[in-house]
């Protein structure tokens, strides 16, 4: 499977930022599976910059409900209309900012992916859980009601591994963690939906750029990032872009050795 890497644009951008970005992939090429998720105004913008463009993008959040009347709310089906590939639900500023719970979460990931897109699930602990060594507990508290409600579709969802203390900290997870934390998310994966190795994409986020970008998808279990400053620039979006294409190459060099 070819690495993954998202972009999450956050509450940043406009039209002339993804004409820009559009440009660098067509100077540069895009060396891996890659999208950019933008705030939902520039959804029909990156439609007309990415359409053309090997590059996919993506909305942030959607509504928990299929339409009707809900005020300042956005479907999923709506933001499929406009050409996106993947959403990203249960982002750690959401959850905080707004205490969207873990089964808003997952209802509002069955909605993705009952519109035809992909839902990007975001999981991880804060720093005080994690001192206080609730890691493993938060997690299964996370995945849990994922694997109740969407049973087995949850192989079409995109996990994204994002620990909240390294979120535009500076400071990535050190790949020893991020490989033991994911060993932990596919035990429990197995434990509470029978899910096997391998059988979902699970990306880490959390101050990813081009110099860490490599170590961090060499780990054991990691098939893409989700990245956030680093994605608002495009050489630097574009350097992560090739280094997952060098561990893509990389193991196709140890796959045809061994063979
Ligand atoms: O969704 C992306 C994450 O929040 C990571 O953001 P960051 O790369 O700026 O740390």
């Amino acid at each position: 499977m070819n690495k993954l890497v998202i972009g999450n644009w956050k509450m940043h951008g406009s039209p002339a930022d993804l004409w820009d970005l559009a440009h660098a992939v067509q100077r540069d090429g895009l060396a891996c599976d890659a999208a950019v998720c933008v705030p939902f105004p520039l959804l029909p913008a990156a439609h007309s910059a990415l359409q053309a463009s090997p590059l996919r993008w993506g909305a942030q959040d959607c509504s928990v409900h299929a339409g009707g009347a809900h005020t300042g709310e956005v479907s999923a089906e709506l933001i499929a209309r406009l050409g996106a590939r993947y959403v990203i639900v249960g982002h750690s500023e959401r959850r905080v900012a707004l205490g969207e719970s873990d089964a808003l979460v997952a209802e509002k990931a069955h909605r993705v992916l009952a519109a035809g897109m992909t839902p990007v699930v975001c999981i991880g602990e804060t720093s005080a859980e994690r001192d206080a060594n609730e890691t493993a507990t938060v997690l299964k508290r996370q995945l849990a009601p994922l694997a109740r409600v969407l049973g087995r579709a949850l192989s079409a969802v995109v996990l994204a591994y994002e620990p909240v203390w390294s979120i535009g900290s500076g400071d990535a997870a050190a790949p020893g963690v991020i490989a033991d934390t994911l060993g932990l998310i596919e035990r429990t994966l197995h434990f509470q939906a029978g899910m096997h190795q391998g059988a979902m994409r699970v990306l880490y986020g959390g101050s990813v750029n081009p110099r860490n970008a490599a170590a961090i998808m060499a780990c054991p279990g990691v098939d893409g990032v989700l990245v956030g400053g680093a994605s608002l620039h495009p050489a630097d979006f574009l350097d992560i872009c090739r280094a997952a294409r060098r561990m893509a190459n990389d193991r196709e060099m140890v796959v045809i050795q061994g063979s």
